[in-house]
């Protein structure tokens, strides 16, 4: 773990089906962050490229990845990424994106180091199929295949776990994140308002305080919707947890930003203070 704290900013976006449209918000959001808050991570939200198509719109705006540790160029969102990374020389984490694999696709994270070089990729696991109280239906499984594999990113001497939205009901994947040596554990959301009023905030502060990590989830806002598919509402509230469980940065309503410091020393008097995963006794 580093001594120096992580400067980390997540951006709160409000995207559509148009992925062109939807690449220059990101843009604006990351080069105004950038410029604000000097951030060494940057992070954007869940399908971020494209919200509130349809099936169609979905596979139209995925992107084949290319080979990893090849280096080779990828798609328009991937290069996107890759070159802020590059420019700004700082890590980039890209959200999650549509990845067209054969005839499937994933809801997939990459991680970007300040060269531009992809050091992780990370599938997202659970899928949300669920009715919300409202009645809405989402079958996500209808579109994405889902991920099988945990995964972190080394940035900096910090550890990051990768976990995408509905994963955080599932606190045994974050448990093995602990457990593989996480500090930092990323949430990239694009939560329901129904679900996100009653349950964002709760779940993710237990995942700090029961894995004694930093969270930080960024997160899709506002209704997304192309009129060829039921609107989406998104809950927003972006924010960052410390491990104490602590909410130290929210974005307010809207797109934005919000920045906080990542000190690995938190950690480490957490941990020592009370030392959970040793008294664990049934998992
Ligand atoms: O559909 C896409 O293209 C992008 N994926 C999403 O927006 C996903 C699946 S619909 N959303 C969630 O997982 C929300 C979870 C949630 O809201 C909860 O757990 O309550």
């Amino acid at each position: 773990m580093q001594n120096d704290p992580l400067r980390l900013t997540v951006i709160q976006m409000a995207p559509g089906a148009d992925k062109s449209a939807n690449i220059e918000q990101a843009r604006g959001l990351i080069e105004a962050a950038i410029a604000q808050d000097r951030p060494h991570l940057i992070a954007l939200p869940e399908i971020w490229t494209c919200l509130g198509g349809n099936r169609a719109a979905k596979f139209a705006a995925a992107e084949i990845l290319p080979p990893e540790g090849s280096n080779e160029a990828g798609g328009v969102a991937y290069e996107f990424l890759r070159a802020i990374a590059r420019r700004h020389e700082i890590h980039v984490h890209g959200g999650s994106i549509g990845e067209l694999s054969g005839e499937k696709l994933f809801n997939t994270t990459i991680v970007f180091d300040p060269g531009g070089r992809e050091i992780a990729r990370y599938r997202k696991i659970h899928l949300f199929d669920i009715t919300t109280p409202d009645g809405q239906g989402y079958r996500e499984s209808a579109v994405y295949g889902a991920g099988e594999q945990v995964v972190t990113a080394q940035i900096g001497a910090l550890t990051v776990g990768l976990t995408i939205c509905y994963d955080m009901r599932f606190p045994e994947l974050y448990l093995s994140l602990r457990r593989a040596g996480a500090d930092l554990i990323m949430v990239p959301a694009a939560f329901t308002l129904q679900t996100g009023k009653d349950h964002w905030e709760v779940l993710l502060r237990a995942r700090a305080i029961e894995t004694q990590c930093w969270i930080a989830a960024p997160a899709c806002t506002g209704t997304h919707y192309d009129g060829s598919n039921e609107p989406r509402v998104t809950y927003g509230n972006s924010l960052i947890a410390d491990p104490w469980g602590h909410v130290v940065a929210r974005v307010s309503d809207g797109p934005g930003f919000a920045t906080a410091r990542i000190d690995a020393a938190r950690i480490a008097r957490v941990r020592r203070d009370m030392p959970v995963l040793d008294h664990r006794k049934l998992a």
